[in-house]
């Protein structure tokens, strides 16, 4: 089971100092969809050139031109590239094409997905590397999370790693952890703490106790 850190709500400079402090507890560093708003791709090629052992994500929550974006981001020096799952087929086939061809992986977010079991069963036959599920601000904000989806997604996905997002915290990782996802995902969870390194240690103990 792996660790990514979301990176939302900084900007470049100040990510690469979160990332100082937790870099070894972490497998993963995720440029957040805020922050390629407000910085670009620039902001992925900057993490990855700061600290080239980890694998960078890029959170485009990518919804059409799929090939197209896959590219620009894998230039960019992505490892992992994010699509919604909520998107057409063509679009998760040009992704996953191209992400082939660039030696990538794809994550695809199920973010507003309705039924969950059928669309996973069909983006796991697809080809995609990831699927995640994932409440978002928004839903989180009414008290909402993924867990029931993670042991859906646990059930039907055979092939592609699953992984989970959206307001993780070190009070709710052990129910995650129950179900066994391949990734685990944390955003404030981590950033919001006043000791990051401190929450990051003991997030990454209770992984690896598994
Ligand atoms: O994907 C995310 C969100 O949609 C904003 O872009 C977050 O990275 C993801 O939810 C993880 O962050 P936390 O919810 O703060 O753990």
């Amino acid at each position: 089971m792996k660790l990514q850190l979301a990176l939302d709500l900084v900007n470049i400079p100040e990510g690469i100092e979160v990332v100082k402090e937790v870099q070894e507890y972490i497998d993963i560093v995720e440029i957040g969809t805020p922050v390629i708003i407000n910085e670009g791709l620039r902001a992925v090629k900057e993490m990855k050139e700061a600290f080239p052992s980890l694998e960078v994500l890029a959170d485009l929550k990518i919804m059409d031109a799929g090939g197209y974006e896959i590219m620009k981001a894998s230039e960019a020096g992505a490892d992992i590239i994010t699509v919604l799952g909520a998107t057409d087929d063509a679009t998760i086939i040009g992704a996953v094409e191209e992400a082939k061809k660039q030696g990538k992986s794809i994550l695809v977010d199920m973010i507003n997905v309705k039924d969950i079991e059928q669309r996973a069963k069909e983006l796991d036959a697809l080809g995609v590397d990831y699927i995640c599920v994932h409440t978002g601000y928004d839903l989180q904000a009414a008290g909402k999370n993924s867990f029931e989806e993670l042991a859906i997604i646990k059930r039907v996905v055979k092939n592609a790693k699953t992984a989970i997002a959206g307001g993780i915290k070190l009070s709710t990782l052990p129910e995650v952890i129950k179900e066994q996802p391949d990734l685990v995902i944390v955003g404030g969870g981590i950033t919001g703490q006043s000791d990051k390194q401190a929450a990051a240690a003991e997030m990454k103990k209770l992984i690896s106790q598994g």
